[in-house]
């Protein structure tokens, strides 16, 4: 009682000056929120701004220090979720880890992950990675009209085959498909301020046929998509664990270690594995793709960074063979452009928001209890005195001078995957992802800018969609082999 009565005399954190009753509700920016956070937080010379929202209180940290102390040394107090009532409770999405509050139900379904995912064990999965990442040239040498959307064929053949033992047939097969249309109800309903329920929770008991209760029907169709991601994909690996034509996968695995359980133990523990597997899915397809078309923008803008990578692949792995996993340490250039794709326009720029429920204190600040808690990766990664000239990509930054990676740079891969015990647990898994798939282009294609009829260079949009995983919006390039040999390299994986 002592230390709140103590906290609650201190002030808040600078922000932007507040209007009665809707607080700073005008002043917040409706797309690239984090460079106004950003900017505020030069404006009040503070890593840590508060902000009220119609009166939610927001808070906003731009600097390592401030995410490391609270979401990694406090991490007891900052591992919630904010209470997300239109997917979670109207859509069913509490099968999410990344919506579940900070619990033991979190725990159950974290550690589940863990044990699938952890550095060590994501090492299995390498066969199937390079088996998507060949079939991914095999698109290319075929044609790509739309590179981004090869890249969703890629990941989602990967997860579908380790997740759930299953083969994607083609691009429009329906796993994709159900998945697609999952990812984009629910990254549209968990956007911050997008339904009012949000932020008045008790609307939900509103009854259907009251005017402006749409987002009720929205969320009954929504979450007949959602639920189909969660159940059809569990139901044709239990299947094929019937008639024994079931491969190796997370789903199946899991499934044989607790057959021995019955009743509502074998349901529960039933539940946590369709809950897993279906969280692989959903929380790995669109970050992998963002990642992966951010990549080729990247070298459409910078020829030279494209050029010097294939020179260490060609020196190191020879022209006549294609790079593989083991061939990692000693391609460090293709490792920092990994790192450089990870930093320059990061996937998710904020995290995913955290949730702070008892008042703290912070540098002298007041951080009310209640607070919705968001870590700037965006700021952090774009941090002049780490990264200079931050908006230009430059893998080098991660290099010393004899070509080594440099272990004095912040690598971007304990930023750009959010912070402290609600860490994505996918990342081992997805660095490994996006390492093979860059590797193995550049080893084979060159990656240049589209002509246009008028024999001009087609400078390609760079815009993104918007959304809590923003990814680049389909845009125009050349992807050609670079030379018959590649050509024959790739056929022959077939
Ligand atoms: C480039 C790829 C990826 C990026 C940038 C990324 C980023 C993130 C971020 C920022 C978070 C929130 C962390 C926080 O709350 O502080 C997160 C959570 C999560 N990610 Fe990823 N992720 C990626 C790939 C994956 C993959 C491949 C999987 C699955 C195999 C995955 C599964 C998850 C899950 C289940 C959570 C929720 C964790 C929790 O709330 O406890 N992610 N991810």
């Amino acid at each position: 009682l002592r230390w709140n009565r103590n906290c609650s005399k201190l002030p808040l954190p600078p922000g932007p000056r507040k209007l009665p009753l809707v607080g700073n509700f005008f002043d917040m920016p409706t797309e690239r929120q984090w460079e106004t956070f950003l900017k505020w937080s030069k404006q009040f010379k503070s890593d840590i701004i508060h902000l009220n929202v119609a009166g939610t209180s927001i808070v906003v940290l731009s600097s390592i220090e401030a995410v490391k102390e609270l979401f990694e040394k406090r991490s007891a107090l900052y591992s919630g979720r904010p209470r997300m009532p239109m997917v979670v409770e109207l859509m069913g999405c509490n099968f999410l880890i990344a919506f579940m509050e900070y619990g033991n139900r979190w725990r159950s379904h974290r550690k589940m992950f863990y044990e699938g995912f952890n550095v060590g064990a994501v090492e299995q999965f390498q066969p199937q990675e390079l088996a998507a990442a060949h079939e991914l040239l095999r698109r290319l040498l075929r044609g790509s009209a739309d590179v981004v959307n090869d890249f969703r064929h890629f990941t989602g053949a990967v997860i579908m085959n380790i997740t759930y033992g299953i083969d994607i047939r083609g691009a429009d097969d329906k796993y994709i498909k159900i998945a697609k249309e999952g990812i984009e109800r629910i990254s549209t309903a968990s956007m911050p301020g997008a339904f009012l329920v949000d932020s008045i929770p008790a609307l939900k008991y509103v009854p259907n046929w009251i005017p402006g209760t749409e987002f009720k029907r929205k969320a009954i169709n929504w979450k007949k998509i959602v639920q189909d991601s969660l159940q059809l994909p569990f139901a044709e690996t239990q299947q094929n664990i019937a008639t024994g034509t079931a491969r190796t996968s997370f789903t199946s695995i899991n499934l044989r270690l607790v057959e021995e359980l019955t009743g509502t133990e074998l349901e529960e523990q039933e539940a946590v594995i369709k809950a897993t597997a279906a969280n692989m899915y959903l929380g790995a397809v669109d970050t992998t793709v963002s990642a992966l078309g951010t990549f080729i923008l990247a070298m459409l803008l910078n020829p030279e960074v494209q050029k010097k990578a294939q020179a260490e692949i060609d020196s190191v792995v020879g022209s006549g063979q294609l790079p593989g996993f083991a061939d990692k340490p000693t391609l460090p250039y293709v490792s920092a452009i990994v790192k450089e794709v990870l930093r320059w326009r990061n996937v998710t720029p904020l995290a995913f928001p955290h949730y702070l429920a008892a008042e703290d204190e912070y540098q002298g600040y007041r951080i009310p209890a209640n607070s919705i808690v968001i870590g700037n990766a965006w700021a952090i990664l774009h941090d002049e005195a780490i990264y200079p000239d931050p908006h230009s990509f430059k893998p080098e930054r991660f290099l010393l001078s004899e070509g080594k990676l440099n272990p004095a740079i912040r690598d971007p891969e304990t930023v750009a995957f959010g912070f402290g015990r609600r860490i994505c647990p996918g990342r081992h898994m997805a660095v490994a992802a996006l390492w093979i798939v860059v590797v193995s282009i550049l080893s084979t294609f060159n990656i240049d800018k589209a002509i246009g009829e008028d024999d001009r260079e087609i400078e390609p949009s760079h815009e993104y969609s918007p959304g809590v995983v923003p990814t680049p919006l389909p845009f125009k390039c050349s992807i050609t082999p670079r030379s018959p040999q590649a050509v024959e390299m790739i056929q022959a994986t077939s």
